[in-house]
């Protein structure tokens, strides 16, 4: 391994889809890393989780909605490489849900259409699902 070899980082992550075919975002709070940017739902993989389990957990855990493996569909990934890791993130499409969404952690939320996607500055490992998710919607 080279000196500046960076481990994976797995994270999973979701584009929550409503009724009206906008997207939810959330704004990463101040204190951790790339504050202020939106990014999709979602987490680090924990030992022992499937990506669609952790996404199920952390879906109820930061939005208290209420969904299932079945229900996620996956979409693309991102790869990138941050300082410190390199980022492996599955993006989900989950259209079916119960609850609504609220930031259960303080975090602002925001349903966004996807022609304004790029009103909402995201993470440099976000920005190629942008058009992905354009595509789809
Ligand atoms: N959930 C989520 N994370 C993303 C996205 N894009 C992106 O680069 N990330 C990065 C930010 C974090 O480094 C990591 C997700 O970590 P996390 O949400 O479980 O934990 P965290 O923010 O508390 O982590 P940290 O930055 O405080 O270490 O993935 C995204 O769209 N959604």
């Amino acid at each position: 391994m080279s000196e500046t070899a960076r481990s994976i980082l797995l994270v999973a992550a979701c584009a929550l889809i409503d009724s009206d075919g906008r997207i939810l975002l959330a704004q990463r709070p101040e204190g951790k890393s790339l504050a202020g940017l939106w990014e999709f739902p979602g987490g680090k993989v924990e030992p022992g989780e499937t990506p669609e389990e952790s996404l199920v957990r952390e879906l109820h855990e930061e939005l208290g909605i209420t969904t299932k493996v079945a229900c996620l569909a996956p979409l693309s990934f991102a790869s990138h490489t941050y300082e410190k890791f390199h980022l492996l993130m599955p993006l989900y499409v989950c259209r079916r849900y119960e609850g609504i969404a609220h930031g259960k952690e303080g975090q602002a939320l925001k349903w966004v259409k996807p022609q304004a996607l790029r009103d909402y500055p995201m993470p440099p490992a976000d920005e190629p699902l942008i058009p992905i998710l354009q595509d789809l919607l």
